[in-house]
């Protein structure tokens, strides 16, 4: 499985743990930026992740900005994604049970390095229900044609 991951100034420090935790892992990523501190904009960087999510060239997402709130919002511009703005561990589970996110977004000014790792093998590793759950996620991206 292959992650794409994009992040803001406020994600970038956040970002480079979870690479050396997707390392830890097993798991192959691509880093769709940013590169460094500097203050820069999340949609640029929350859409390019998206994008090669949506696209196929990689299979799930992980986007961080200060709340995880902007760059959540800038990804689910992007068609084909359901990025959840996830907290803990619980959500990041029941997102992927209930909902098949793809992409899931984190605040690195309110989630501490312990829980991300946490969060993002409970992401990486949880299976979709299907069942009732897809007629609602097929509801959902029926959505995107209005
Ligand atoms: O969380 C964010 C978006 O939801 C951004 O990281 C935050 O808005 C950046 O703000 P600043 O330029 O003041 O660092």
């Amino acid at each position: 499985m292959k992650i794409a991951l994009g992040c803001d100034h406020g994600g970038y420090e956040l970002k480079q743990f979870i690479m050396k935790t997707l390392e830890k892992l097993g798991y192959e990523y691509e880093d769709f930026g940013c590169y460094s501190l500097e203050s820069c904009d999340y949609p640029d960087f929350g859409a390019a992740a998206a994008r090669a999510v949506a696209e196929g060239k990689c299979d799930r997402g992980i986007v961080i900005c200060t709340t995880g709130i902007g760059i959540s919002i800038a990804a689910n511009k992007i068609k084909g994604i359901r990025c959840a703005h996830c907290a803990d561990c619980l959500e990041a589970e029941m997102t992927r049970r209930h909902n098949d996110a793809n992409m899931m977004a984190i605040g690195a000014g309110f989630t501490g390095k312990n829980m991300a790792e946490r969060m993002v093998e409970v992401f990486l590793t949880t299976e979709f229900e299907g069942g009732r759950h897809e007629r609602r996620v097929n509801k959902m991206m029926a959505l995107e044609q209005e």
